[in-house]
């Protein structure tokens, strides 16, 4: 059975059809990317899984469960986490910080539990220590650890965005452009992770980007959109071959329309 299950999706924004009858599964395990050129609806099929943005048709199921009308921090729960194109970190707080707040969705304490630091509170607070410290060692930001987001470089802030959606513990992480602003050797980096997330932590993704070195390194299948339309899936050769995938990206090889 696969994990996530997306059936005729579409979104319209006024007269912008963003998304258009997208459909696509996403098996256990897989690294599932979407491609595709710049305002093609990558990002907004990503911010319609995470319940950002509403569906003007179609269904989203997630581990067997019709998630379509639940909210943002319902599907964190589930078990899908994201990282933004935009990194989104608390830049005045440190990495140590900003990863224990990817955490916070299990909170099952109340505040006046917390204020009286009742063992329920002290477990789960050690539970969500001990999973920050297994992502620290992961992406190997030890060094970084202590440090205030807004003095780091932007590479190991990528990074750190990537280690607050794993804190979370998710089932699914959903990368947006994980590559993109990373030199080849950070890029390199991005792709073993990837591989050990799945490999590891039996991790399922599914990533935007347009860095095709990277979607051709990690993914199993591809799917390519334009306009909000699905033109191809297949593994990445077979999708890039495509003739419609040619044509969208005309006058640029595919992956460097970005
Ligand atoms: N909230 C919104 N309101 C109106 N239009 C929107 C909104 N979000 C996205 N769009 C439009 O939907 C289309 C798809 O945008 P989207 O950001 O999903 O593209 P993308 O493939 O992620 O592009 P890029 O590679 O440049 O990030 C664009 O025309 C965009 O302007």
């Amino acid at each position: 059975m696969s994990l996530l299950d997306v059936n005729d999706l579409a979104v319209h924004f006024g007269g912008v059809k963003a998304v258009d009858g997208v459909s696509f599964s996403v098996d256990p395990g897989e690294v599932f990317a979407i491609i595709g050129p710049n305002g093609a609806g990558k990002s907004t099929i990503f911010n319609l899984i995470s319940r950002i943005y509403e569906p003007t048709r179609g269904t989203i199921r997630f581990d067997g469960q019709d998630i379509t009308g639940l909210k943002a921090h319902d599907i964190a729960q589930l078990g899908i986490a994201r990282t933004f194109q935009n990194i989104e970190l608390f830049d005045h707080s440190t990495v140590l910080a900003n990863l224990l707040m990817g955490r916070h969705t299990h909170k099952s304490t109340n505040f006046v539990q917390d204020i009286l630091f009742l063992p329920k509170v002290r477990r789960e607070e050690r539970e969500h220590r001990h999973r920050v410290e297994e992502v620290i060692e992961f992406l190997e930001l030890e060094a970084y650890r202590n440090k205030m987001i807004a003095g780091l470089p932007y590479g190991v802030r990528k990074v750190v965005e990537i280690g607050r959606a794993l804190a979370l513990g998710p089932k699914l992480i959903l990368l947006d452009e994980p590559a993109s602003g990373l030199s080849v050797e950070e890029t390199q980096d991005v792709a073993y992770w990837i591989e050990d997330m799945r490999r590891d932590m039996g991790l399922t993704v599914l990533m935007v980007e347009h860095d095709m070195s990277l979607v051709n390194q990690v993914s199993d299948r591809v799917l390519a959109v334009a306009n909000g339309k699905p033109l191809a899936m297949g593994t990445p050769q077979e999708v890039q071959a495509h003739p419609d995938v040619q044509a969208a990206y005309l006058g640029t090889a595919v992956g460097d329309a970005a």
